[in-house]
């Protein structure tokens, strides 16, 4: 299974080998708990570790290799971020697709050596989705040909991006350009922004970190402003767009090529969500098998909390889910590739296809690890609230991502304008025309669901029905939108009274996207065993989606209430299977007890003894009387009592 969840055989066995040699070098391991470490303690530990890492890292893994180096961040350093996180997920990317061969050539092998350490700056204090009114400036000076970047106002103030407060000296900063008056909107530029020997800001910059966070408090999230800051004009990344010496501006091949460090993160991040709903669910099950509260049957000894129907409702979806996500998340990166790969030569022919899955995909399954999360949070009852746990703290990390690389909504509309664009072609009687991924659009459905008449027929029928409904919201959102434009309403407006419906169909065609990628999978499953756990992990996926969704299929009667009460008794049946396999389908992923760093998740279930020697490591139990209450307590009660 272990093969399966991460790609290969070989890759499985690689994941252990490089848990079993972190086990044994106690220099890479937290020098103590996590949650009872300051930010600046926290910051300053993860430093310490990633020298090392940078002096040893060939010895563990093969540095080349991203799974390799993702698998070992998140052994070592952990999910709460480091202070060059950003380093390796963007500015890397950034450079090696945007930055020109000559650029790549002086810039890439000190990044990737860790001479420099960079970060992306793209996001300011008064705007962040709406990229066009980005405030920063860099403005082509002809008589020295330098671009001078400049922050005109407060609102202009670089904010969010990561590692750009206190760690990086480098960034490729996002800003308006400007040649002879003329704005040329957006670019990507390499800007150095500290002092390489002293690590001070450079004159002309201003630079911090923003403060504490929800989580992610290990990454410097920071600050910058410029002041009239010059860098040469063969600092504007060139790989697409150039910018001659007398200000001649040759435009790219695709106007949003240059956003691809962000659609870089939308493909990755997918697995990323996938491993931190597994992690939580990992917790909540094995303690679930462990707490006994209660019993079912009064005869009988109180039973582990697994055994409860409703816990299982609650966590089972959430692992066929986690599952869903890390195989439609390897899809999602094959594809990124391949487009990469394409772009590189020239071909951008399939950028719109990529950005409309990513786009959705980051969407739906952030939202849906976020809720996984809480509810395997809420399932540790009491101690799930303890930092014990670790769950709030990947609760707090996974949710960061239904707003960075695109907030949520913003994203989803962005798929909506590709749905609309296809249903105007069905429309128009030009389905032949449609993509691949929107080709079901096109396709007459049956009049009603078939999924509890035709025996054996696999997922097919299942398949089907989210077609079917996926295609109908579609159709229905890209009505209303026409319609209104037809009244007479502005483009503009009319797409935003329609947002919700079209929201709602972006949803559905990215969660039928899903489905469709876990079929996919278990069809291509030769071990008999492996594709028998994962048969029935794909049954419960696909009757719990539907009946999350089936109002859509009720209102036109494509499914009946008899239908449903059938997709509701699957549902129960298969939580009921499953029950036997639940820890081992989390174990599978084989996150080690220093990835985890969840006392209540702990592999050999010593769950009780072990809070008990957390709770006594808290600093607060260094002394037994604490000076807030010499100082201030039993003064007050003193004072009552005289
Ligand atoms: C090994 C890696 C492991 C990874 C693990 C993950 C761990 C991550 C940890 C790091 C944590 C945090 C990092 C966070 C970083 C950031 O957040 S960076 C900042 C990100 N910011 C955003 O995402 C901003 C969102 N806004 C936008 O993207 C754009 O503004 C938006 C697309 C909404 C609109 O852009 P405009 O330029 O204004 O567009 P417009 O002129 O309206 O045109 C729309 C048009 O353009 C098409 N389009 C847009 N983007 C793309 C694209 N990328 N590719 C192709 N086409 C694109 C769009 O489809 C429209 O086309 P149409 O034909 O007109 O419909
Ligand atoms: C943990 C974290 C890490 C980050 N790291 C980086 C980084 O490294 N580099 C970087 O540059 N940035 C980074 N960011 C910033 C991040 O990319 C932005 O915050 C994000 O893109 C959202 O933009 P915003 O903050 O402007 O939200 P807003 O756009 O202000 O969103 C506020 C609300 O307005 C709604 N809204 C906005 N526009 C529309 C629209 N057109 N239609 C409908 N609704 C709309 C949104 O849906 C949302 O509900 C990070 C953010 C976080 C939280």
């Amino acid at each position: 299974m272990a093969a399966q969840i991460w790609g290969s055989e070989k890759r499985a066995r690689r994941r252990r080998e490089i848990s079993a040699k972190i086990a044994q070098m106690p220099e890479l391991h937290d020098s103590k708990p996590l949650p009872f470490m300051t930010r600046e303690e926290k910051i300053m530990e993860s430093a310490r570790k990633l020298t090392i890492l940078t002096e040893k890292m060939g010895q563990i893994i093969d540095p080349t290799d991203p799974a390799e180096l993702y698998h070992l961040n998140n052994e070592v350093l952990g999910l709460e971020g480091n202070p060059m996180a950003l380093h390796g997920v963007m500015f890397i990317p950034a450079l090696s697709a945007q930055a020109s061969d000559e650029q790549q050539a002086k810039w890439l092998p000190r990044a990737l050596r860790r001479e420099i350490i960079g970060t992306y700056a793209q996001t300011e204090l008064g705007h962040g989705t709406n990229l066009q009114n980005l405030e920063t400036t860099a403005t082509y000076d002809l008589a020295t040909q330098e671009f001078v970047l400049h922050t005109p106002q407060i609102t202009a103030l670089k904010w969010w991006p990561g590692n750009l407060g206190k760690s990086s000296n480098y960034a490729v900063v996002v800003a308006h350009m400007i040649i002879k008056a003329k704005n040329y909107g957006p670019h990507p530029f390499m800007v150095q922004l500290r002092d390489e020997k002293t690590h001070e800001p450079l004159p002309g910059i201003t630079i911090g970190d923003i403060g504490p966070k929800m989580a992610y408090n290990i990454v410097d999230n920071g600050f910058l402003g410029f002041n009239k800051y010059r860098i040469p004009r063969t600092n504007l990344l060139m790989r697409h767009t150039k910018v001659e010496a007398d200000g001649t501006y040759i435009k790219p091949p695709h106007a949003k090529i240059n956003y691809s460090a962000m659609v870089h993160v939308r493909a990755y991040m997918l697995t990323g969500q996938a491993i931190m709903l597994a992690s939580a669910l990992n917790i909540a099950t094995r303690y679930s098998s462990v707490r006994r509260q209660g019993q079912i049957d009064k005869s009988q000894p109180e039973v582990k909390v697994l055994e409860y129907q409703t816990q299982q409702h609650r966590l089972f979806p959430s692992i066929a889910r986690a599952y869903a996500f890390q195989f439609a998340g390897a899809e999602t990166v094959k594809l990124y590739e391949h487009v990469l790969k394409e772009m590189k030569s020239g071909n951008v022919s399939l950028m719109a296809d990529l950005h409309a899955l990513t786009s959705g995909l980051k969407s739906v399954v952030t939202y849906q690890t976020g809720e996984g999360i809480e509810q395997a949070r809420m399932a540790c009852g009491g101690h799930g609230y303890s930092m014990a746990s670790y769950i709030s703290e990947i609760y707090g990390v996974a949710i960061g991502g239904c707003t960075y690389e695109g907030e949520n909504m913003v994203m989803l509309l962005q798929l909506a304008r590709y749905l609309v664009k296809s249903a105007a072609l069905v429309k128009s009687g030009q389905s032949s025309k449609l993509g691949p991924l929107v080709a079901y659009l096109g396709v007459k459905s049956e009049p009603t669901s078939l999924i509890d008449r035709i025996p054996n027929s696999g997922f097919t029928e299942y398949v089907k029905t989210f077609q079917h409904v996926s295609k109908r919201q579609t159709l229905k959102a890209a009505d209303m939108f026409f319609g209104l434009m037809e009244k007479g309403e502005k483009r503009e407006i009319a797409w935003n009274k329609c947002s919700v419906e079209l929201n709602r169909a972006s949803r559905l065609h990215t969660r039928l996207f899903i489905v469709e990628a876990f079929v996919r999978r278990v069809n291509e499953i030769a071990d008999i065993r492996i594709k028998e756990a994962l048969t029935d992990l794909l049954h419960l996926h696909v009757n719990y989606e539907l009946l999350d969704i089936a109002s859509y299929a009720l209102e036109d009667g494509f499914l009946s209430a008899s239908q449903l009460d059938y997709i509701r008794d699957q549902v129960y049946l298969y939580l009921g299977k499953i029950r036997p396999n639940a820890v081992s389908l989390l174990d599978s992923w084989e996150f080690s007890d220093i990835e985890l760093r969840s006392v209540l998740g702990r592999r050999d279930g010593n769950v009780y003894e072990n809070l008990f020697k957390w709770a006594k490591s808290s600093p607060l139990n260094k002394t037994d009387v604490l000076s807030s209450v010499t100082q201030y307590l039993k003064p007050m009660m003193e004072k009552a009592r005289l």
